[in-house]
């Protein structure tokens, strides 16, 4: 039996622990720093057993994951560091930036246990254990950092453990790892965030703003619900790589608002043209960082029962809809329900059928 010390059973810890909890040949235990938590884990039924002590939690635990935000990996390292860790155990994270925790973790230079660190690309703008799901990581590419003494061993044990996530596991040197995330998921949540402020405060003074931004804006906003502190430690403790992306967003900026400026039409397709080409070479079918949503909205009549006659329609198909959504019908607009599916193969069969029966579908 392996024991595994989940420390943080939020989002990423919580999905974690739903893979592992339940499989043959492994216990796993929740840790928190609050008891109120660590009764809430055990209630959800998404680790066997919970504690507040640190100490109860990791001993002889085999594997330790700690899912807390970024902020409080070093301290937790540091804790863990100073225990009589059983020989061999592996001590991993699923931080969002990778070169801080390594430096920390050198702290266990000379003990019983080995770190490895870890990041599974995928995730939501939600947090809490009650947005944990197994299937989170399911086909997302899990990052795993290593220094080049760690053993080989050591590596595949957890490879071997993280297989139950069914995620794909990629090695990625800890330095690059955050220049790279940096670019495709902690820019674009500063530039959504910083996006989104901007309507607010053009709103302030003119509430069509919010109305009619309804539809694509927030969509393509939606990581800037992200948790605040959450992301405050992950953007501070990146702030290095950060600064960099950021002049470089500036230029980018400044090269439309000279092609403004100028009319440049040439310039602004040529713009569109090699960001699509680029866009269009993306794998679409596996799940990113900011993972893919497949949703499509329909226009409804307002008539009773509507809804349940298209969730029908849709379920003798077989085509699973993983979340309904009304939108609110305003004045003089058809009501839209909103459906969303876990792949593309579903939201595309779900289409043809919605268009085949007579219903408008979008995108
Ligand atoms: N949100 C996302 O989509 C992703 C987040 N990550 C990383 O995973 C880690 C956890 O993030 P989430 O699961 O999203 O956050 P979360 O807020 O859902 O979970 C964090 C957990 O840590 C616990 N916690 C907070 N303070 C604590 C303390 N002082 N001691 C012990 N436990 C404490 C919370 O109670 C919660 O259970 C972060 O390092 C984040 O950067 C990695 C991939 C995706
Ligand atoms: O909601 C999304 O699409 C995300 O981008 C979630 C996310 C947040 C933090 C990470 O380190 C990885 C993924």
């Amino acid at each position: 039996m392996k024991k595994v010390a989940i420390f943080g059973v939020g989002l990423i810890g919580g999905s974690i622990a739903l893979c592992l909890k339940g499989q043959p040949d492994v216990t796993v235990v929740g840790y928190s720093n609050r008891e109120s938590s660590a009764k809430k884990y055990v209630q959800r039924g998404v680790v066997d057993y919970a504690t507040t002590s640190v100490e109860e939690a990791a001993l002889d635990a085999d594997f330790i994951f700690l899912c807390v935000p970024v902020g409080l990996m070093d301290d937790y390292i540091s804790q863990l560091c100073r225990l009589p860790l059983k020989q061999g155990c592996i001590v991993t994270d699923v931080g969002s930036t990778k070169a801080s925790v390594m430096a920390s973790a050198k702290a266990f230079a000379g003990t019983s246990a080995v770190f490895i660190g870890g990041h599974p690309m995928a995730g939501s703008e939600r947090s809490g254990v009650e947005a944990a799901s197994g299937r989170l990581l399911e086909n997302a590419f899990y990052v795993l950092t290593a220094d080049a003494d760690t053993p080989a061993q050591a590596i595949a044990d957890l490879e071997q453990l993280l297989s139950y996530t069914r995620a794909h596991i990629v090695k990625v040197d800890a330095r690059q790892h955050d220049t790279i995330v940096g670019a495709i998921s902690h820019l674009p949540h500063i530039i959504a965030v910083a996006l989104v402020n901007q309507v607010r405060q053009y709103n302030e003074s003119n509430g069509l703003y919010e109305l009619l931004a309804a539809g694509g804006f927030r969509d393509l906003t939606r990581i800037a619900s992200g948790d605040p502190p959450l992301w405050r430690d992950i953007l501070l403790d990146n702030k290095e790589v950060l600064l960099k992306l950021i002049t470089d967003w500036q230029i980018s900026i400044d090269q439309f608002r000279v092609m403004l400026e100028n009319n440049d039409g040439e310039a602004i397709m040529r713009a569109f043209q090699e960001a699509g080409a680029f866009r269009g070479k993306m794998p679409e079918r596996r799940k990113g960082i900011l993972h893919a949503v497949y949703d499509c909205y329909v226009d409804v009549p307002d008539h009773p029962g509507i809804v349940g006659s298209i969730a029908s329609e849709l379920g003798k198909a077989n085509i699973n809809i993983s979340n309904i959504q009304i939108i609110e019908s305003r004045e003089q607009i058809p009501g839209v329900l909103k459906l969303s599916f876990r792949t593309q193969e579903q939201l595309d069969e779900a289409i043809e059928l919605l268009g085949k029966n007579g219903y408008h579908v979008e995108l």
